[in-house]
């Protein structure tokens, strides 16, 4: 029998060689991360800074804002959540990382929201710079203010529909879902606006599409995939596949994809057509966009393709965001039962003296309602539609934010949830719903509205902001005509994931 030689017992097996490369590997890891990394000056958790399994971890719960006020308040106005990437809480930072000469880029965070049949970047997750510009500029009239208030009298259908639905529930004494409603009507909105035609849910009075159910598996799931490094996400995705969620998560991309192309087909069809009548009767989102694409399509290289882009945007980004925004919005006037009744005061004073029309109210005459837009700013500053910070690619120079250097490249962002919150720039009484601040002259309401994150800022300011215009319509839904309704509301609350807390339900 021979006898182990020296050579043979300091040779490791493949498994003791695996293991001295992982331990080998992450002590040089760890020790680059926390002495070497040009971010390794600033503070935050240990394993924040060794590894992005924090990050995914602590985005996970989906209430990410409410961990970013604590490290914030632990760590000081700069924190690292991610070995290559910061956060800050200091207000400052809005114009130096996303105002129009800020110069930063969008990081690859957005990547996990672009279609994957994607021609060009969609505007969203786009970096940035010339071909972004280029690209939005092809069709940012399509979302101007006075292209989309010639079909405000469209909204109004929605709203109509909307009303007699809730009237049907009052009249059965039945508790309703808010958060459900308002997407309802925001899909509702979004099919007029874009298709001419509403997707009929507010009718069904239930999620008769399946669309609902299909963001709400989609955008857990894309959020956590945006967390992860590049590389990992299509085997997240690929090994997820054995999980429902993100199954259903990949089915539902699908879904909005094709209800998509289902409208655009059914459109070129109409328009092949020789019968007036089935022609579209007017000139909606979409007949806009193929009218671009008709003119100088070839010039600027605009077809089919990324018309179902644009298309596809403005159902995924347009309807939760609108309903989220919404539904934050109402659920803190509901609770706060003085914030009504004088908000309803105003609404009934100004049809006394014959300043809204009726049977509904105009956006005009609604933005020209103090208390009711003090009030739509207050709901949106306490429940913006995000609960994690947008990061940005620093330029290459460096920047300077909230007193340190931030060395070119790196990752950083603002959560606009964290900020909106700042006692310096709000009050300190920033944690309270207190719509008065904006028009009782005790802060600036100027100074205020800077600070307010909601649609994004400078040259990535939400392309859609207009098409949020059935906000202040929906009001008159719930506080003018419809105040029987809500007279007695018991309102409950839940957490929904990745958004603040929003109104589930309203008990009448
Ligand atoms: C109340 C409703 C909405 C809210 C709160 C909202 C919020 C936002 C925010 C915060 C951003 C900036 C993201 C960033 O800087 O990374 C953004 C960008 C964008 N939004 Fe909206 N959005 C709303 C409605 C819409 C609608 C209806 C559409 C589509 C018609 C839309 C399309 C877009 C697009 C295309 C961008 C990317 C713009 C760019 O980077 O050039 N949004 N939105």
């Amino acid at each position: 029998m021979g006898s182990l030689s020296l050579k043979d017992a300091l040779t490791p097996s493949l498994g003791q060689a695996a293991f001295i490369a992982f331990f080998a590997y992450w002590t040089i890891w760890i020790i680059y991360t926390r002495w070497l990394h040009p971010l390794s000056k600033f503070p935050g958790p240990f394993w924040a800074s060794v590894s992005r399994i924090w990050t995914v971890l602590h985005v996970l719960p989906g209430d990410a804002e409410k961990r970013q006020r604590k490290l914030h308040e632990k760590y000081g106005p700069i924190v690292r959540i991610a070995p290559n990437e910061l956060i800050t809480s200091d207000p400052a930072a809005i114009k130096t990382l996303y105002g129009t000469k800020a110069g930063t880029m969008k990081t690859d965070f957005y990547l996990a929201f672009r279609p994957p049949w994607a021609r060009f970047p969609d505007h969203f997750s786009s970096p940035g710079g010339k071909e972004h510009g280029d690209r939005r500029r092809i069709v940012s009239s399509v979302y101007s203010m006075s292209s989309i208030l010639q079909s405000e009298r469209y909204i109004e259908a929605c709203i109509d529909v909307w009303e007699r639905k809730l009237d049907e529930m009052a009249d059965r004494k039945e508790s309703f879902d808010l958060w459900l409603w308002t997407r309802m009507y925001a899909y509702d909105v979004i099919g007029e606006l874009f298709f001419s035609k509403m997707f009929g849910f507010l009718e069904a009075g239930r999620d008769h599409l399946g669309y609902i159910a299909a963001t709400d598996d989609l955008i857990p799931v894309q959020f956590i995939a945006a967390n992860m490094p590049t590389y990992v996400r299509s085997l997240f995705m690929l090994t997820g596949i054995m999980l429902p969620k993100v199954r259903g998560a990949l089915k539902a991309l699908d879904n909005l994809t094709e209800a998509t192309v289902v409208m655009i087909k059914k459109r070129l069809a109409a328009l092949q057509v020789d019968e007036p009548d089935a022609k579209p009767q007017r000139a909606d989102i979409l007949g806009k966009l193929l009218d671009i694409s008709h003119r100088n399509g070839k010039e600027v290289d605009f077809e089919l393709d990324d018309i179902k882009m644009e298309s596809f945007g403005g159902f995924f980004a347009g309807s939760e965001t609108t309903a989220t925004t919404l539904t934050g919005i109402l659920y803190h006037i509901l609770r706060n039962r003085a914030v009504y009744n004088k908000l309803t005061s105003e609404i009934d004073a100004a049809t006394q003296r014959n300043k809204l029309s009726t049977p509904h109210i105009t956006y005009k005459e609604a933005t020209a309602l103090p208390y009711l837009v003090a009030c739509i700013k207050e709901g949106m500053r306490m429940h913006p539609v995000n609960a994690v910070s947008f990061p940005r690619h620093v330029p290459e120079t460096g920047c300077a934010v909230a007193g340190s250097w931030i060395p070119g490249g790196a990752r950083i962002g603002v959560n606009m949830a964290v900020v909106h919150f700042d006692k310096g720039v709000f009050g300190d009484d920033a944690g309270v719903f207190r719509p008065e601040r904006w028009i009782d002259g005790t802060r600036n309401p100027v100074e205020m509205e800077r600070h307010l994150l909601n649609f994004g800022m400078g040259s990535r300011t939400c392309l859609g902001k207009n098409v949020s215009l059935p906000i202040p319509c929906a009001m008159d839904v719930l506080f003018g005509s419809w105040n029987r309704l809500l007279i007695a509301a018991d309102i409950s609350v839940r957490d929904i994931q990745g958004y603040p807390a929003a109104t589930e339900t309203v008990h009448v």
